[in-house]
């Protein structure tokens, strides 16, 4: 039987022998490397070193850095509001977020957070990373140097997906994270006027708080569906403006009596749209030459609301004057100025531009406003009708269905002239549901009275200016 023979096995303290005399070769490699060879060179010996060692890898990384240059990187920001929308059970490390002008609390990835995505059928892996960077000239007051903070994401995917994550996943992160901000949007309101009148700073601007929705309009069911679909069709449309040759902006003109919902039609139409409001105060304006720059520091995606057009501006200097418009000190101001610049430069250089102008008193508006293709759709914002006071009540009383006074109220309704602002007044006198429906039936009915007694009054004024004629007629005549 044939005996097997086995190599003679080195002892521990062989082994701990060799270890030691081949890390002290190592650390004297080391130390003549690092004092023999200049710094640059030695970067560019180890990332020649890195790049043929390198495990081979069937992997591709994309980076989103934060910044480019100085300017910062918009796909970084992107990549980020898409992972929020990202972020799983499994999430370890989440940055929580909120600054003083937003509402929502913003939920980040930590640093060295994973997510992982799949798109298409293709698995994704992101990661959140940041780098300290010190930076070489400069020391901080204590004398320490400037460090940075380098922030990036990785994006790491099998390289024979490539031509898919570019040309299809990134524009779909575009997509997404534009979705994300419109939701998180906070509507802002600016005030606008002449960069040269009594304030130094003609933007002021604040966080549009107006609780108006569609919801809470009061107004015709038919006529509220028709704005929003009209608001939906016009920022869906981009390439039909595109390919018509047209600004994308659209125009609307609101009128109707003090207190029938104007401008809370505006602040519906600005929370639906989540679009910033401009509002331009036309009284503040200088000239044509302060307006343009006023106008071309507005944003797209925005509402440029002009209240009280009637009121608040000029005729064109070639067109008559409106009988009840103020005086300008400064007659280089003009209508036409306006309408020009809106038509022409301003509604070019931005895009999903809503201009809006408001008004007590249509008939009093100059034609050139009104014409064709100048504001796409006039809005009539008309007293309370019964749909109307079901929303208000509804808002105010939580009464949805039906109750024992809308009978009465129906009536009243019909048989006055009455704006929501006022019946808004009246159903917020009480916590009291019946106390307050008791007071709206009987303010209604003094409302009505009043009505009566003005319209007979106005009717023997009439009368009485009717028998002056007459008696002037049978003077002249005698
Ligand atoms: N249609 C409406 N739906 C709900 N609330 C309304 C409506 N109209 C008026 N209101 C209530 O009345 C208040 C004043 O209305 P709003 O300022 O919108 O009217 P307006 O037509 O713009 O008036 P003005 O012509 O005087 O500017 C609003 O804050 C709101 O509470």
């Amino acid at each position: 039987m044939a005996t097997r023979t086995f190599p003679e096995m080195p002892t521990a303290s062989s082994l701990l022998s060799v270890y030691a005399s081949l890390s002290a070769s190592i650390m004297i490699f080391r130390t003549m490397f690092e004092q023999i060879v200049p710094a640059q060179l030695r970067r560019y010996a180890v990332d020649i070193a890195k790049h043929y060692w390198k495990p081979n890898t069937s992997e591709l990384i994309l980076l989103f850095e934060e910044k480019d240059g100085y300017n910062p990187n918009e796909m970084f920001n992107a990549a980020q509001l898409f992972l929020s929308t990202r972020i799983t059970r499994d999430s370890k490390r989440l940055k929580i977020t909120k600054s003083m002008k937003e509402k929502h609390i913003n939920i980040k990835l930590a640093e060295s957070e994973v997510i992982v995505d799949s798109f298409e059928g293709v698995k994704v892996t992101w990661t959140y990373l940041s780098q300290q960077q010190k930076k070489m000239n400069g020391d901080n007051d204590d004398g320490h140097p400037f460090v940075s903070e380098k922030k990036y994401m990785e994006l790491k995917f099998d390289k024979n997906y490539k031509d898919i994550i570019i040309t299809s996943y990134l524009p779909f992160i575009i997509k997404k994270a534009q979705e994300v901000k419109i939701q998180k949007k906070v509507v802002q309101l600016h005030n606008l006027r002449s960069p040269h009148s009594a304030h130094f700073n003609y933007k002021q601007s604040v966080n549009l708080d107006h609780p108006s929705t569609f919801e809470t309009l009061a107004m015709d069911q038919k006529m509220k569906k028709e704005i929003m679909d009209d608001l939906d069709l016009f920022v869906r449309r981009k390439e039909f403006y595109k390919k018509v040759g047209k600004a994308w902006k659209r125009g609307y003109l609101l009128y109707g009596p003090p207190g029938t919902g104007k401008s809370s039609l505006v602040a519906a139409m600005a929370n639906y749209l989540k679009f910033d409001i401009y509002d331009l105060q036309l009284m503040n304006v200088k000239d044509d030459s302060s307006l343009k720059d006023i106008l071309l520091d507005t944003s797209n995606r925005s509402i440029l609301l002009i209240e009280d057009i009637d009121c608040s501006i000029l005729p064109d200097r070639k067109g008559p004057t409106l009988p009840n418009a103020p005086r300008l000190n400064d007659p280089k101001f003009s209508l036409s100025g306006l309408l020009n610049f809106i038509d022409g430069l301003w509604s070019c250089c931005g895009d999903e531009r809503i201009i809006i102008f408001t008004t007590n008193h249509k008939d009093r508006l100059d034609p050139a406003l009104l014409r064709p293709g100048r504001m796409d759709m006039h809005i009539h914002m008309s007293y309370l009708t019964m749909d109307g006071f079901r929303t208000l009540a509804a808002n105010y009383l939580n009464i949805h269905d039906h109750h024992w006074r809308f009978r009465e109220i129906k009536e009243l309704i019909k048989s006055n002239k009455v704006t929501p602002a006022e019946v808004a007044e009246e159903l917020m006198k009480s916590d009291n549901v019946e106390v307050v429906l008791e007071g709206l039936v009987k303010f209604l009915k003094r409302k009505r009275m009043g009505d009566d007694e003005n319209h007979q009054i106005e009717n023997g004024i009439h009368d009485e200016e009717a028998e002056i004629r007459e008696a002037k007629k049978t003077k002249i005549i005698s």
